[in-house]
């Protein structure tokens, strides 16, 4: 009895044993869940502030002890809570994607960005985007993109420092034909060439806007200079007027005295002969009336005589002064001449290129405008003509800018010579040069435009004892109904441009 009595005490105390090692492995695990639910909670730290509120009260009441009636609603609250952040989270992810894909997409189209970095781009938004699980699949994505829009902004930088080098030479040709329009005389003309010279050899836009401003100089020095010479000769106009009237004035008055002498003369002419009238009637003896007339005739041949040397001095006078009107109305005829002279030089100088001596831009401007009118009340046949000298800027670079000076010279001239007396040729600019050719159809202007490249082509241009064969490249086209000006200058450019592009030295036509 007492023997099983043992046994059994011993079980007991070997279950109880086991129940404690169980009870203490339970709590261990129960710590270690509720201090890795601790933990796990304030991961979620900082995701909303009713969240964080609720997790710290659950986890103050896990301190206490890990009592399920205790922690359930804590548990029920954070729950629910957490599942209202799941759905702000996939609404935040949504949002993500898009911006993601929309940053994506204008990066796309940015000019000039690396192959490799367009491919990744391109992969990162058809593919990686899609397999975007959660928000943190987001922060690789996010660096990637970080990465093109480094490389993007290069690319820009690159295109922005590129964008003056092209601007540049736009500028320096704006400038060249602005030099080129201005025909000045001595001291203006060499410094307008030195600036033509600063043009060509420019590298900075700096050195541009040193060439404009001494070009704005040279204008307005010369603006002023014509501004003083047209007020002296207005002053010199004021002046001979001024005169003219003095002397009209003088004569006038010389005249009236001459009158009021004339006047007394011819009343005591009168009175004597009344008074010869009445003394020969009452005349007693002839000796005493040859005596009265005899002395009558005298005084009376006085006055004719006084009268005579009168008439002769006003006639005299008025001599001098019609004389002295005249002197001054020629000088101020011929200055008039001459001013209208160089007014008419001016007008023609500002309608030629100073380099060539051909019809300037704006001579082709009011030439264009003409036909234009014509051809659209008569509907008249215009070919409107773009020609360029090809890879002229080498020219220059090789063999300087007086070569180039020379080089749009003679071709200048040869064009002259090559078109017909009808036809309208300018140098619109640089080494570009247009041509109205009236009368004619676009058809009919190919072959004679093909005459006028080979003649250039044949030109023997040599520098530096260097034949070299110079090029020129020409677009066409025919004025058509509905066409505006600068429609019909772009088709001509356009047909230019193929030339260019199908290897320069050809004739190109736009219908
Ligand atoms: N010597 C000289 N050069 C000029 C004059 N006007 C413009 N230029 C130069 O002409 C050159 C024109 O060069 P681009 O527009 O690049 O053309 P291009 O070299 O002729 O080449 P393509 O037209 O493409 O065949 C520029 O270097 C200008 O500086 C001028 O009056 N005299």
């Amino acid at each position: 009895m007492q023997q099983q009595h043992d046994v059994l005490n011993k079980k007991l105390k070997q279950a109880i044993d086991a129940r404690m090692v169980v009870e203490d492995a339970r709590k261990h695990q129960v710590e270690v869940l509720s201090q890795f639910a601790a933990k796990l909670s304030l991961s979620c730290k900082g995701l909303d502030m009713e969240l964080d509120n609720r997790l710290a009260k659950y986890r103050s009441a896990l301190k206490k002890g890990v009592d399920f009636n205790l922690l359930a609603p804590f548990i029920d609250d954070v729950l629910g809570l957490l599942k209202h952040q799941e759905a702000k989270q996939i609404a935040l992810q949504r949002d993500l994607n898009k911006s993601v894909l929309d940053a994506g997409k204008q990066l796309q189209k940015v000019k000039g960005l690396p192959d490799d970095a367009r491919r990744s781009l391109r992969n990162l938004l058809d593919r990686e985007l899609d397999n975007i699980q959660s928000n943190h699949d987001f922060v690789p994505i996010l660096s990637k993109l970080v990465v093109i829009y480094h490389q993007a902004l290069q690319a820009k930088l690159a295109e922005s420092d590129t964008g003056e080098a092209l601007i540049k030479p736009e500028l320096a040709s704006e400038l060249m034909t602005l030099a080129n329009g201005l025909l000045f005389e001595d001291e203006s003309a060499e410094q307008i060439k030195n600036i033509r010279n600063q043009i060509t050899r420019n590298d900075s836009v700096d050195e541009l806007l040193d060439a404009a401003i001494g070009i704005i100089t040279i204008i307005s020095q010369n603006i002023s200079k014509e501004r003083q010479s047209a007020q002296s000769f207005l002053i010199s106009l004021n002046q001979t007027i001024e005169d003219l009237h003095h002397s009209i004035v003088s004569t006038t008055k010389h005249s009236e005295s001459l009158s009021a002498e004339y006047d007394s003369l011819n009343k005591s002419i009168e009175r004597k002969i009344k008074n010869l009238n009445q003394q020969t009637q009452q005349a007693t003896s002839i000796s005493a009336l040859k005596e009265l007339v005899e002395e009558e005739l005298k005084s009376l041949s006085d006055d004719l005589i006084t009268k005579e040397k009168l008439e002769h001095a006003e006639r005299e006078n008025l001599l001098a002064s019609f004389k002295d009107i005249n002197n001054r109305v020629s000088s101020l005829e011929s200055k008039l001449t001459t001013y209208k002279q160089r007014l008419n030089e001016q007008r023609f100088k500002s309608l030629l290129d100073g380099l060539t001596k051909l019809p300037n831009r704006a001579a082709f401007d009011e030439r264009f405008e003409h036909e234009f009118q014509l051809f659209l009340s008569q509907g008249s046949e215009l070919t409107l003509v773009v020609i360029d000298v090809d890879h002229f800027k080498s020219i220059n670079d090789r063999y300087g800018h007086s070569a180039g000076d020379k080089t749009l010279q003679v071709i200048a001239k040869a064009l002259q010579k090559s078109v017909r007396k009808s036809d309208f040729i300018a140098r619109y600019g640089g080494e570009e040069f247009v041509l109205l050719m009236t009368g004619m159809p676009l058809e009919k202007a190919v072959a004679p435009l093909e005459k006028l490249r080979k003649t250039i082509q044949s030109i023997p241009f040599k520098f530096k004892d260097t034949q070299v064969e110079i090029t020129i490249s020409i677009g066409a086209t025919q004025l058509k109904k509905g066409d505006t000006q600068l429609i019909a200058f772009d088709r001509a450019d356009e047909a230019l441009y193929t030339a260019k592009n199908e290897g320069r030295n050809r004739v190109c036509i736009s219908k």
